[in-house]
């Protein structure tokens, strides 16, 4: 279990980036979603100990992860949302180094670690190919298996999913699923289906908070009566807006469709959506942003 206590970081010049986060965190897959510049990243960094939060407690375990992070980083998997360059060595070559850095010392535990993870990352037959030449794809089972070395309990993947194509995306996904059943996972996203596909619970982060947190299914059960929507004429869109805290809006065939947020029947022709995660999560962003007087709303 990770567990997080009124984590705070401020940066240098004043940015605010993560304002009191208290979560607890258990094994399985579990979805951090957020917009760009919610805090993710900072969050991630900060559970994987690259940085040191400005105040609050982290404890993975029986880790205190502030005071002993050498304890934690022997068990952590680490796939950062910006990799950087990859040098132009073989798949092989590099996942063998970077297992001896992560301590891995004998030459027939290596090859043993290096071959399985390749086979598992369905990387086997490109293993002499230099990772530099990779698609995206690629890269990313790759991220994945150097973040596998050494059997780690928790995993971190920060944004794994960007640009990635359908078909890649689901290999990743289905790695994803394979993994994440007997340790912690941690899936940073601003992508909606990431976290509806692959997750049992999941939390939304914006403006450095936990906005909710739950699964996803009792997240949009609890949502039902808040979401309503109608079919509008695109011309009366600012209109809406004018009038309700519009969630989401879709062109179809010329006309649009709105969904807005409230506890009440808004009236005004507009009808119960039976709403999904992205509705939940839209509808968590709008409420993020009221005035804080409102926010308990
Ligand atoms: N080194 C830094 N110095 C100052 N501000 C920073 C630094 N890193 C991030 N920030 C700011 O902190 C806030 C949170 O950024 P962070 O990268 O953690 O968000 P994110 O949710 O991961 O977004 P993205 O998906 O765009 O990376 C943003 O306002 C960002 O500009």
């Amino acid at each position: 279990m990770l567990q997080l206590n009124g984590v705070e970081h401020v940066y240098p010049n004043g940015t605010r980036a993560l304002d009191g986060v208290t979560i607890s965190i258990g094994k399985g897959m579990f979805g951090l979603l957020g917009p760009n510049g919610a805090g993710k990243s900072s969050l991630m960094r900060t559970i994987a100990t690259l940085q040191t939060p400005t105040a609050g407690d982290i404890r993975f375990g029986d880790i205190d992860v502030l005071a002993e992070p050498g304890r934690l980083r022997a068990t952590l998997g680490y796939l950062p949302q910006d990799f950087g360059v990859y040098p132009r060595v073989s798949a092989y070559e590099l996942l063998d180094h970077m297992a001896s850095l992560k301590g891995v010392v004998s030459a027939a535990d290596r090859k043993a670690t290096v071959e399985t993870l390749l086979a598992q990352t369905n990387l086997w037959t490109v293993r002499t190919k230099s990772v530099a030449g990779f698609s995206g794809g690629m890269r990313q089972r790759f991220g994945i298996a150097q973040a596998l070395i050494g059997n780690p309990e928790l995993i971190i993947v920060d944004e794994p999913t960007a640009g990635l194509d359908p078909e890649e995306r689901n290999r990743f996904y289905n790695l994803l699923v394979e993994i994440g059943e007997n340790v912690v996972v941690i899936l940073s996203t601003h992508i909606v289906e990431d976290v509806a596909d692959l997750c049992p619970r999941m939390a939304v982060l914006a403006a450095g908070r936990i906005q909710l947190d739950g699964a996803p299914a009792e997240l949009i059960a609890r949502s039902r009566g808040t979401i309503w929507g109608k079919t509008i004429e695109r011309e009366r869109l600012d209109e809406v807006k004018g009038a309700h805290e519009v969630v989401s809006t879709r062109l179809t065939a010329g006309r649009t469709i709105v969904h807005i947020l409230s506890d009440q029947d808004p009236g005004d022709g507009f009808a119960p959506v039976e709403g999904g995660l992205e509705d939940v999560y839209l509808s968590t962003l709008v409420r993020s942003r009221r005035p804080a007087a409102q926010q308990a709303a």
